[in-house]
């Protein structure tokens, strides 16, 4: 008798800006303490995940020619991971995985953080596994610490290293651009900028989180603006000072605030409604401050399948500069 294959399974996973990032002492284990409210945007990778006898990954999209394709590839790493986890034969497992990437690589954005949240659901799904989402995000923790939000997406608090997750409620859809820069910025360098920069000084600390919380209850993008903060800004500015050049000309073209996102380079901006964004972003991209430009909307839902679903209402590019 034939082996029946199952089909392929297709999963959207969203981005995430931090609408709230303190960082706190760097621990015995090389991570910094966070409390972080992580948002889950509209500008999203796709992830197929198939049984095949050449396993692998392919990339296409955002950053397919600097994205590695062997075992160092975080969706490779969830593929290795959930075996494991379900005891599945020590051989390499028999997957394709192919990723078609729209958000910005080493960008800030967690991207290949999504891309191991969507294979983890995938595989899921494929393998036909009994299994919760909590159980999933067990083993997402151990892949990075944004894997877990990438699960669940929304607006969450997160703790620990980012990946102790509480949900937030958020009552209003906000409107965003996005400034995508020609180069990432290394997550682990950023906060090694942020030790040198408070061993040789004392940067400013954003507070605590609840005000943010407020605002996102209240759904006044106004209110939000005024409390969006990032204790890795001045890192990432510090390694790309161009970014302060990005951030002024979000301002100036109309957004009500704007952050760089985690650890950079991207920058995120708040605008007061979606007709705002595609104002601001227009003219974001002709003002020659970043590589590309993305409007996008959160919160939206976490890692998904699509199988079967509509296409996908990715995000455009608005212009290049
Ligand atoms: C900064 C944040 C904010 O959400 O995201 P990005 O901006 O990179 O997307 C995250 O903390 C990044 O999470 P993630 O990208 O999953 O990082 P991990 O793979 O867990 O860690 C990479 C490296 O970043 C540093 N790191 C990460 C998390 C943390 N709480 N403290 C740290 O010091 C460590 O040097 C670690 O070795
Ligand atoms: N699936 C993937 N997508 C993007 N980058 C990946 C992936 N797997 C591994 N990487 C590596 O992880 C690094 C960080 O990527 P990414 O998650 O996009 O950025 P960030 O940590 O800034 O959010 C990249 O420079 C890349 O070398």
């Amino acid at each position: 008798m034939l082996a029946v294959v199952p089909p392929p399974v297709t999963v959207r996973v969203p981005s995430k800006i931090n609408l709230h990032l303190s960082v706190g002492d760097l621990r015995k284990d090389g991570f910094h303490e966070l409390n972080t409210v992580f948002h889950a945007l509209s500008l999203t990778d796709e992830v197929t995940v198939a049984a095949a006898e050449d396993s692998g990954v392919e990339v296409y999209g955002e950053g397919e020619d600097v994205v590695p394709t062997g075992a160092n590839n975080l969706a490779w790493r969830a593929v290795q991971a959930l075996a494991a986890y379900c005891d599945k034969p020590a051989e390499e497992p028999k997957v394709r995985v192919v990723l078609r990437k729209g958000i910005p690589v080493a960008g800030g954005m967690a991207g290949g953080s999504a891309d191991a949240a969507a294979t983890l659901v995938g595989l899921a799904a494929l393998w036909r596994l009994d299994i919760t989402r909590d159980e999933l995000a067990g083993v997402a923790a151990k892949l990075g610490s944004d894997v877990p939000f990438a699960l669940y997406g929304g607006t969450a608090l997160g703790t620990g290293r980012g990946e102790q997750l509480v949900p937030v409620l958020s009552r209003h859809t906000f409107h965003w651009v996005l400034a995508f820069d020609h180069k990432g910025l290394s997550t682990p360098r950023v906060f090694g900028e942020l030790d040198r920069l408070r061993e040789a000084g004392d940067p400013p600390r954003v507070g605590s989180h609840a005000p943010v919380v407020e605002a996102l209850a209240s759904g006044d993008p106004n209110q939000l603006a005024l409390l969006l903060g990032n204790d890795l800004q001045a890192a990432a500015v510090s390694l790309r000072p161009g970014l302060r050049r990005t951030l002024r000309a979000g301002v100036n073209a109309g957004a009500l605030a704007g952050i760089v996102s985690g650890s950079g380079p991207t920058c995120a901006f708040l605008c007061m409604d979606g007709q705002a964004a595609l104002s601001v972003a227009a003219e974001l991209a002709g003002a020659g401050v970043c590589r590309t430009v993305r409007v996008a909307h959160g919160p939206v839902p976490g890692a998904r399948v699509v199988n079967g679903d509509e296409p996908p209402r990715s995000p455009r590019p608005i212009g290049t500069a």
